[in-house]
């Protein structure tokens, strides 16, 4: 991993015959939003992937931290591939998770709690929950000390740090692990993945991709295990457009 992001090269084309393609959804696909409820999501962006998807018979998921009910609400029109809570849900394969942890709703209660408290933002999760402070930065120690105190007394659920903000997901599941699960399905056979996302949450995949035979894209600046570099989201959406006009 190094910090020469910018200096990367953009991506090759994509080759519709032999690449697979996994897509990161916040911060990768559509542009960071103040809040989660917030983000804009570009009109044309569901026909895309669903065009993509088709071209690539059907080696194409959107891998993503955000639960799947939210993820299907967001990209309505694009019936693929899809990994919610970073890798315990999936649309199109096995659910990883089958079930919620027993202590989920125990979990969300106290996480609740202490978002009402501090003045933060609560967003409760199919599997977990996340607590945001992009509204004021300077709470990220106090978010972080309480959610070290929740893995331990939760030991079914991990720390998952994000973009402004903690998350606690099942342990156990991650998005390198759903690539592991997806890329043994059949239309992934023989193809080199290719993998984008701009986050901690997504350099263990971006770092799979690499290590596969394929390769990683990061979106945005920072330290990555991705050998291609590209800006920002509208740049990664351009990538994919010209990719289905190809
Ligand atoms: O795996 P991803 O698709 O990248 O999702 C990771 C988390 O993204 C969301 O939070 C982030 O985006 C928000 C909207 O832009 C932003 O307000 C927040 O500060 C970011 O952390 C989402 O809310 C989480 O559930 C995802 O796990």
């Amino acid at each position: 991993m190094d910090d020469l992001t910018g200096k990367k090269p953009a991506p090759p084309a994509l080759d519709p015959d032999g690449d697979a393609l996994f897509l990161d959804f916040d911060g990768c696909l559509v542009d960071i939003a103040p809040r989660p409820d917030a983000v804009v999501i570009p009109e044309s962006l569901p026909q895309v992937l669903a065009r993509l998807s088709a071209k690539l018979g059907g080696a194409l998921a959107v891998v993503s931290g955000r639960s799947l009910h939210e993820l299907e609400r967001f990209l309505l029109g694009y019936d693929g591939l899809m990994i919610g809570s970073h890798g315990a849900e999936a649309r199109g394969m096995t659910p990883p998770l089958e079930e919620s942890p027993d202590d989920l709703a125990a979990l969300q209660t106290e996480m609740d709690h202490f978002a009402q408290q501090q003045g933060l933002l609560f967003e409760k999760k199919s599997h977990g929950g996340a607590l945001h402070f992009r509204a004021d930065p300077s709470r990220q120690p106090e978010v972080e000390a309480f959610t070290e105190t929740l893995a331990e007394r939760f030991p079914a659920f991990a720390i998952q740090p994000a973009k402004m903000a903690v998350e606690l997901r099942p342990d156990g599941f991650s998005k390198d692990g759903a690539l592991v699960l997806l890329t043994q399905l059949p239309q992934f056979s023989g193809r080199m993945p290719v993998y984008a996302g701009d986050d901690t949450t997504d350099e263990p995949a971006l770092a799979w991709a690499e290590a596969h035979g394929g390769f990683g894209i990061k979106i945005g600046d920072g330290k990555s295990a991705a050998r291609y570099h590209l800006a920002e989201p509208s740049d990664i959406r351009d990538w994919l457009a010209a990719a289905v006009e190809e």
